[in-house]
């Protein structure tokens, strides 16, 4: 039997994937929160715009977004709010719009983190990518711009790559709406608890440090008991990183 031809419907630049609704800025009563993580010039706000059906800011250089912008859309009768967020390379960065999504990420409290990645140069990616695995347990690689990479002869073993980062990857570009049908699924599934991460995290940390940083942390947690990712910040503070203390001095974590 031949398959039916495509209605118009899917064929068109709007069409994503059945069950989605595009809720613009409709944030009302969301069930989960979703956070676009990636480095510059990633394709994070191309995929904020794809799900949400609104008109970020996009354009072929880094820096664009340099403040979170907030969206939702609906998925099989569930309601998500989606932050999109500038780019940044780490973590530890301390521009203005980086120090923006490394609050975010750190203290937002997403339910699901999508870290957005150029496929075409994936190892200097990599480095944020696995910093942001040192903070979450739901996260999914989302390997944009992947007619760039296959352009490029650029292969990428997606399956290998999920085993070794301990996270779901999926395979997109963004700007043709390819994977992104995959990419909402997958980002449902890690709400719902259908999909759980076993993220790759630094090992071997010697026992001394283990004590002094298990240390700090329950002293970060006692002035502030509902703060995530103690841990984290008691590694900076051992290291001297004087945003981090600046920001728990202040005690302002998202603004
Ligand atoms: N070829 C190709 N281009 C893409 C794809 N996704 C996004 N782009 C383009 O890449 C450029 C950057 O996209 P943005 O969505 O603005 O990237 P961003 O990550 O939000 O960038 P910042 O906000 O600066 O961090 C734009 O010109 C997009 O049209 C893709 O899958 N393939
Ligand atoms: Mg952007």
């Amino acid at each position: 039997m031949e398959a039916a031809p495509k209605s118009a419907c899917e064929t068109c630049p709007q069409y994503n994937a059945e069950g989605l609704k595009k809720l613009g800025v409709n944030l009302n009563e969301a069930d989960f929160v979703v956070a676009l993580a990636g480095n510059p010039n990633t394709g994070k706000s191309t995929v904020f715009n794809a799900l949400t059906g609104l008109k970020q800011h996009t354009g072929n250089w880094p820096g664009k977004t340099v403040t979170r912008a907030e969206g939702a859309f609906q998925y099989n009768d569930q309601k998500y709010k989606l932050v999109d967020l500038p780019g940044t390379y780490s973590l530890l960065s301390t521009s203005e719009d980086e120090e923006v999504a490394r609050n975010f990420i750190l203290f937002g409290r997403p339910s699901v983190t999508i870290i957005v990645a150029d496929a075409s140069r994936l190892e200097r990616n990599l480095n944020l990518v696995l910093q942001v695995l040192e903070i979450t347990d739901k996260a999914v690689l989302c390997l944009n711009l992947m007619d760039e990479a296959e352009r490029n002869d650029i292969e990428v073993d997606t399956r290998t790559l999920a085993r070794d980062l301990g996270i779901p990857v999926v395979a997109t570009s963004a700007r043709y709406l390819r994977g992104i049908p995959e990419l909402i699924q997958t980002v449902s599934d890690l709400a719902n608890g259908r999909i759980v991460c076993k993220p790759h995290r630094i090992k071997n940390i010697p026992p001394n440090i283990e004590k002094a940083v298990t240390k700090l942390s329950n002293e970060i947690q006692a002035v502030y008991p509902d703060i995530p990712n103690s841990r984290w910040l008691a590694f900076r503070l051992l290291e001297g990183d004087n945003h981090v203390i600046e920001l728990l001095r202040k005690g302002e974590f998202v603004k």
